[in-house]
């Protein structure tokens, strides 16, 4: 599981490395970008999850995230979406397949052998980074559509893991909508009762946003959504989100941003507050 450097890159003091790993998780080799802030460390850690169609390069070249990271001395990490190779499963639609993990484990033939990417996440991802890199040990989570919902679900169901939670457009409710019905049939079977641990307005709605002693797992959630998003109404639906968390007493700040839509130059415009937001929880 060593991490193999392809590309080095010095961003705003920092350092940027692309990389690649052989993943006992997925059975394929992976890869990843990494920033590091000036300084030996340790810095805390924020995991970012891209959407559908994306590699590591999508993030790392469009969101222009590294000013603020190295301002706030935070690591980012942001993998790949899913696995990739001539001996894994695809698909040619763009929302299925290489480029299309969802951020879950298949169960399903012929996808489950190699699409392990909650496992890849939260296992080994995290595992690497720590005995890689000088990390404080503690770690957030953000990602956009595919990777928000990524985020809010892994997040959920790993509280233990992350410290706080964000999203860009996410993806709200896959079990209620064509990206997720689609992708959930073919990677989890049939049977909807094996889906709804993976849709993040079902999880909080079922209580996973509380604590046992029935607190906030997390004091917030910031979730920013373009309202010129072409993918709002019919994929991405916040307002499923919004409604469980505010029945389960999870606060959600969601933010309609007017004009914006699905695209990185949203994620450019505010991933700095991100960031921040993150920090903050990070440092405490
Ligand atoms: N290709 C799809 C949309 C795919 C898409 O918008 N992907 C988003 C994530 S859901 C993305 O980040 N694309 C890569 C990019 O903008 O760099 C379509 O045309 O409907």
């Amino acid at each position: 599981m060593t991490l193999q450097t392809t590309k080095t890159h010095a961003v705003h003091g920092g350092t940027l490395r692309y990389l690649k790993h052989d993943s006992t998780a997925t059975g394929t080799p992976m890869t990843l970008s990494v920033f590091t802030p000036a300084g030996e460390g340790p810095f805390p850690v924020l995991i970012w999850l891209s959407g559908l169609t994306c590699t590591e390069d999508n993030f790392t070249t469009k969101a222009g995230a590294y000013q603020a990271a190295a301002e706030h001395g935070v690591i980012i990490v942001a993998p790949d979406t899913s696995p990739r190779g001539d001996g894994v499963a695809d698909d040619p639609a763009y929302d299925l397949g290489q480029g299309a993990g969802f951020y879950l484990d298949a169960t399903q033939a012929p996808w489950a052998p190699h699409f392990r990417m909650e496992t890849y996440v939260t296992g080994e991802l995290i595992a690497l980074i720590d005995a890689e890199f000088a990390t404080t040990g503690v770690r957030s989570i953000s990602g956009h559509s595919m990777g928000g919902h990524g985020a809010l679900t892994l997040a959920l169901n790993h509280p233990d893991l992350f410290r706080s939670v964000s999203a860009f457009a996410p993806i709200c409710s896959p079990t209620r909508c064509a990206w997720g019905e689609k992708a959930f049939t073919a990677y989890l079977g049939d049977d909807r009762a094996a889906w709804d641990r993976h849709d993040a307005a079902k999880r909080i709605a079922a209580g996973a946003a509380k604590d046992p002693d029935g607190g906030g797992v997390f004091d917030d959630i910031l979730i920013d959504q373009g309202d010129a998003d072409s993918f709002l109404t019919d994929q991405l639906k916040p307002e499923l989100l919004k409604a469980a968390a505010d029945a389960a007493g999870q606060k959600i700040t969601l933010r309609m941003q007017p004009g914006y839509d699905h695209s990185y130059f949203f994620m450019a415009s505010f991933i700095a507050d991100h960031i921040a937001f993150h920090a903050e929880r990070l440092k405490t």
